[in-house]
């Protein structure tokens, strides 16, 4: 695996604060009172049973959920609204399967800008230095999660929401994932990670939501 610390951003100050969140969906209060903030170098392990509303938070955080209650504000990166500011790696990959695997990371960075790694960079360093010429509807369930991963190192983004990215993952790649997201942090990057297992990060606050 290529490392990538050489290449990666060095962001500047920023924070997000998050007070007082509130989530309906279909009618029903799913969450309140949701409140952290977020800093460089700082790791969050969002928790909860199925269902307490962890992917909806993210999508919040990503714009595509609109709170029922609360604020969510980005400080410190100029006009950068957080939905720019922030890469995601959801519960649904995004990857388009009939492209190869670097066709679908060409097509993140150019979509995202901010270019750092090239796509085969990003491929070797989660380890997936042979497939990048084979469709991603070919690749195992594995394969597709780092493949998904990879776009997080194509496009500098200083905050990581990940849902869940631990997946599907073998217990070689989670060691990986591990290393991206230290590397991440290092450079001054965020992470808020939803998992139903340790992130593998010690210094990860945890913020559970729901009962
Ligand atoms: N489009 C929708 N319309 C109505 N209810 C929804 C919708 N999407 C999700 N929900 C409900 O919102 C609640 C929170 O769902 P969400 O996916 O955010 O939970 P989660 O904590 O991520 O769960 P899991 O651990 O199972 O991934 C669930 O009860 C779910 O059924």
């Amino acid at each position: 695996m290529s490392d990538l610390s050489e290449s990666s951003a060095r962001f500047p100050p920023f924070g997000v604060d998050v007070t007082d969140l509130s989530c309906r969906r279909g009618g029903r209060m799913i969450f309140e009172g949701v409140g952290f903030r977020l800093g460089n170098g700082e790791a969050v392990a969002l928790t909860g049973r199925n269902g307490a509303g962890k992917s909806s938070l993210i999508a919040m955080l990503c714009g595509r959920l609109r709170p029922e209650a609360g604020t969510i504000r980005l400080e410190g990166l100029g006009e950068t609204p957080l939905t720019e500011a922030a890469h995601l790696v959801g519960h649904r990959d995004g990857l388009k399967s009939a492209l190869t695997a670097t066709e679908n990371l060409r097509f993140a960075q150019d979509l995202l800008g901010g270019a750092t790694a090239t796509p085969e960079q990003a491929l070797e360093a989660v380890g997936l230095p042979h497939v990048g010429v084979l469709p991603v509807g070919y690749l195992s369930a594995g394969q597709r999660r780092r493949v998904a991963l990879a776009r997080l190192l194509v496009a500098a983004r200083p905050i990581w929401l990940l849902d869940e990215p631990a997946a599907a993952l073998d217990v070689n790649a989670q060691a990986m994932l591990i290393g991206l997201m230290q590397e991440h942090l290092a450079a001054g990057g965020a992470i808020l990670a939803a998992t139903h297992g340790p992130l593998g990060i010690d210094a990860a606050r945890e913020l559970r939501i729901g009962p």
